[in-house]
């Protein structure tokens, strides 16, 4: 069997793929249940299957499953495709031209100046305030009349979240408004994961009811980020965060700097890609570790012998070797990120299949993560199945939650560092125990969330001793 993938060739055979509604191809289907549909259709048609949204290759998506296949498009291919996708145009409605969203000589720039504030030195630097939030939070739990009642683990992680990237990236102490930062942004991500699929597409300046909420929930957003940008402004020269560095960056050959849209862009890029993700890694986690409970008893018990009792710091990340595995594997599972898209520029040739121009690649991490021919009981919770570095000895895209190539995460580290880092802290002192009689399920939109929320009970821990 072979996974090489040419360049062009207009010999080559479409890819296979479930039959769809006339029109509209597989578009009710997929809106329906996208991760059901795409798990099924990669286990009857193999690594390359073609699904069509209605008539000509611009309708027309492909979900590639095979790690040569990610490797391919992420980068030896990388220059033919784009990210002129339907995901991205949703999301630039709120993010602009930061980096996530931008491309080219304007994006090359951004990531340049943007790449220092996440050195490893840098991330360090953030630990404490990553522990003392987690830590807080766990008081917070404790200091209510019932320590014992139940909390929304979703809404407690997006809450802690994005204290932690406000108060390491954003370098700020401006207090952020985080009920009104969490409404705002849950109403946008609902709308963006409705504009993805919508068969009718309404311009975002016609004035309906979903567009004017949307508006609003944006100006919320723009509110806060604009505290955020004051307050640097204000702040004496030469602060290190990233906002300020940003900031301070001029353009090498104009000497200008960043203009206030562009701040303002990043900085919502920071804002929102920084911690809706992280977020969600962390609660599939706690949800994974109560259905867990051996795994999680282990865990537990890394974090009193590797810190020696006391709060876990940057040290001690070598000695949280299962903590990092549970997280990792959590994220094979449940990748925030779960499907990535992109845009073919011009013809290619994947897995002797061809790819036409203008049409969409799917990469699925959610899919791939399950991939029969790599994973062993794929959809079982085991982080052991990373020990001894045995990812090392896998395909290089058989795992990728953070992406690939020249445009992956540029907060995969401090993602780790943070995700592993805050288990540790609030599994130091209590457990989360999942409420019974709750469904749990995934709700695949720009990002992989649970459909509402997970109500966990929190259990003090015998202090450690
Ligand atoms: C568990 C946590 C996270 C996951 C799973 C995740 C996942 C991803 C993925 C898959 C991409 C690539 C998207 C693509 O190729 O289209 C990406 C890009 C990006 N992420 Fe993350 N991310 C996480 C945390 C963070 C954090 C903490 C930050 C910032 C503090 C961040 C900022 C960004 C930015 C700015 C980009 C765009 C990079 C570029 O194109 O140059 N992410 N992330």
């Amino acid at each position: 069997m072979t996974h090489a993938s040419a360049p062009r060739s207009h010999a080559a055979p479409l890819a296979p793929g479930p039959r769809g509604a006339p029109l509209l191809g597989n578009l009710p289907d997929l809106r329906r249940d996208r991760i059901r549909i795409f798990l099924d259709a990669a286990d009857t048609y193999g690594d390359v299957v073609r699904f069509q949204f209605g008539p000509g290759p611009k309708r027309t998506g492909h979900l590639l499953r095979h790690p040569d296949h990610i490797k391919h498009v992420f980068i030896d291919a990388a220059d033919r495709f784009t990210k002129q996708t339907p995901g991205v145009r949703e999301v630039r409605a709120l993010l602009g031209d930061g980096l996530l969203t931008s491309e080219g000589a304007l994006w090359r720039r951004q990531r340049r100046i943007a790449q220092p504030a996440f050195h490893k030195q840098r991330i360090a630097a953030f630990a404490d305030v990553m522990v003392r939030a987690a830590d807080e939070l766990v008081d917070g739990w404790m200091r209510r009349p019932r320590p014992d009642a139940p909390v929304d683990v979703v809404s407690e992680m997006m809450r802690l979240a994005l204290r932690i990237v406000t108060e390491t990236l954003l370098g700020t102490d401006v207090p952020i408004d985080a009920a009104a930062t969490a409404h705002a942004l849950d109403l946008i991500l609902a709308d963006t994961r409705k504009g993805v699929t919508r068969i009718l597409k309404i311009p975002r300046h016609v004035p309906t009811p979903d567009n004017r909420r949307f508006q609003e929930a944006v100006a919320v957003l723009d509110r806060e980020v604009l505290r955020i940008i004051e307050h640097r402004r204000k702040a004496p020269e030469g602060g290190t965060d990233l906002v300020s560095t940003l900031m301070a960056a001029r353009d090498p050959e104009t000497g200008e700097g960043m203009t206030d849209r562009q701040l303002r862009d990043e900085v919502m890029t920071m804002f929102a890609a920084g911690h809706e993700t992280t977020a969600n890694a962390l609660t599939w986690t706690f949800y994974l570790l109560s259905t867990h409970p051996d795994v999680r008893r282990r865990a537990r018990a890394e974090v009193l012998t590797g810190t020696g009792g006391r709060l876990p710091t940057f040290a001690d990340l070598g000695a949280l070797d299962l903590v990092g595995r549970v997280f990792q594997e959590s994220m094979r599972l449940y990748p925030p990120a779960w499907m990535i898209t992109r845009r073919a520029a011009e013809d290619d040739v994947v897995g002797g299949y061809l790819i036409p121009k203008d049409s969409l690649v799917f990469l699925a991490p959610y899919v791939t993560h399950r991939h029969p021919a790599y994973w062993e009981n794929p959809e079982g919770f085991d982080p052991d199945r990373f020990a001894g570095g045995a990812l090392a000895r896998m395909p290089r895209f058989a795992y990728f939650p953070f992406g690939g190539g020249a445009r992956q995460c540029i907060g995969s580290s401090f993602a780790m560092v943070e995700g592993t880092l805050v288990l540790a802290t609030i599994l130091r002192r209590v457990r989360l125990d999942l409420v019974p009689g709750q469904t749990i399920t995934p709700e695949p939109g720009i990002t992989l969330r649970p459909r509402g929320s997970i109500h966990m009970r929190v259990v003090p821990e015998p202090p450690p001793t």
